[in-house]
């Protein structure tokens, strides 16, 4: 019998306030459960705005712990009350001077599974990341969670494909990956990056994008999220590059397996003659 997971993501445009951005979050988890969704994604620093457009101290305001912040408290709650995994970006305070870029996994029954730091951070014109965040310390983890085993990946990530791998070796079967990017920068690499990541690596990937003008610069977020499978195709239609969308759709985790026998790229890949890799 084949093993489908019903996988939901959201590509959200900013409401202009967290309880509000947050609450439509809520509303698009419940309609994603109601459609037999197991699990579901949210994108970058789903709870505030894009503030890295700007480089501002008063958006260390929009960091809080994790698990034990507001959100990552109340999104618990959600897969509690949902009955689906949940990954959950936030902007997240360690201690003052240690912020992260990060995303917790809930798992269905609502007990926090841990976080992923993002890793890679961009200083990118409008993508003044590294004014806010510290890069990913923890590793490359993947979660055993109700639906399978998920990873985690965000934004500018994407652009490394050594992550992606780590990932897989750690045996990945679906890779989130919240975004946040603008249509003059990154649109066509968009449909690329990941359908290659799918393909070199061997599992699924739920890309996630931003969608809209926010209030800290005049880009626009070009939406158009999907997800796509382990050769590389969209699984169903991907989302507007204009309105916000809840996607569902139904992954075939079997695909993996089938696909990493057939095309065996972990049998056949050299670590042995890879040192300058891993050289500084
Ligand atoms: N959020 C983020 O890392 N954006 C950087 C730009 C990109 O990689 O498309």
């Amino acid at each position: 019998m084949a093993n489908v997971v019903r996988a939901a993501l959201v590509q959200a445009t900013w409401t202009g306030d967290t309880e509000s951005m947050v609450a439509k979050h809520e509303e698009h988890a419940r309609e994603a459960a109601r459609r037999g969704a197991k699990i579901i994604g949210f994108q970058e620093v789903f709870n505030a705005p894009y503030f890295c457009q700007v480089q501002e101290p008063e958006h260390y305001r929009w960091a809080e712990p994790v698990p034990d912040g507001p959100t990552v408290r109340r999104m618990q709650e959600l897969a509690r009350e949902t009955g689906m995994v949940v990954v959950v970006p936030v902007f997240e305070v360690e201690q003052s001077g240690f912020y992260y870029n990060t995303a917790a996994v809930i798992d269905a029954d609502g007990s926090f599974l841990g976080k992923y730091r993002k890793h890679h951070i961009p200083q990118v014109k409008g993508f003044w990341e590294k004014y806010y965040f510290k890069p990913g310390n923890i590793g490359w983890p993947v979660f055993d969670t109700a639906v399978g085993k998920v990873g985690v990946y965000i934004c500018y990530d994407r652009h490394f494909p050594e992550g992606w791998r780590q990932l897989g070796l750690n045996g990945a079967q679906l890779v989130y990956n919240p975004s946040a990017t603008h249509r003059g920068l990154s649109a066509h690499l968009w449909q690329l990056e990941q359908p290659a990541a799918a393909v070199a690596n061997e599992y699924f990937v739920a890309a996630i994008n931003r969608v809209g003008v926010e209030e800290y610069g005049d880009n626009d977020f070009y939406g158009t999220s999907y997800f796509v499978d382990p050769r590389g195709k969209f699984v169903g239609e991907v989302a507007s590059d204009k309105d916000e969308e809840l996607v569902v759709r139904d992954l075939d985790f079997d695909l993996v397996e089938e696909v990493r026998q057939q095309w065996a790229f972990y049998r056949d890949r050299r670590p042995d003659a890879y040192d300058g890799l891993v050289q500084p």
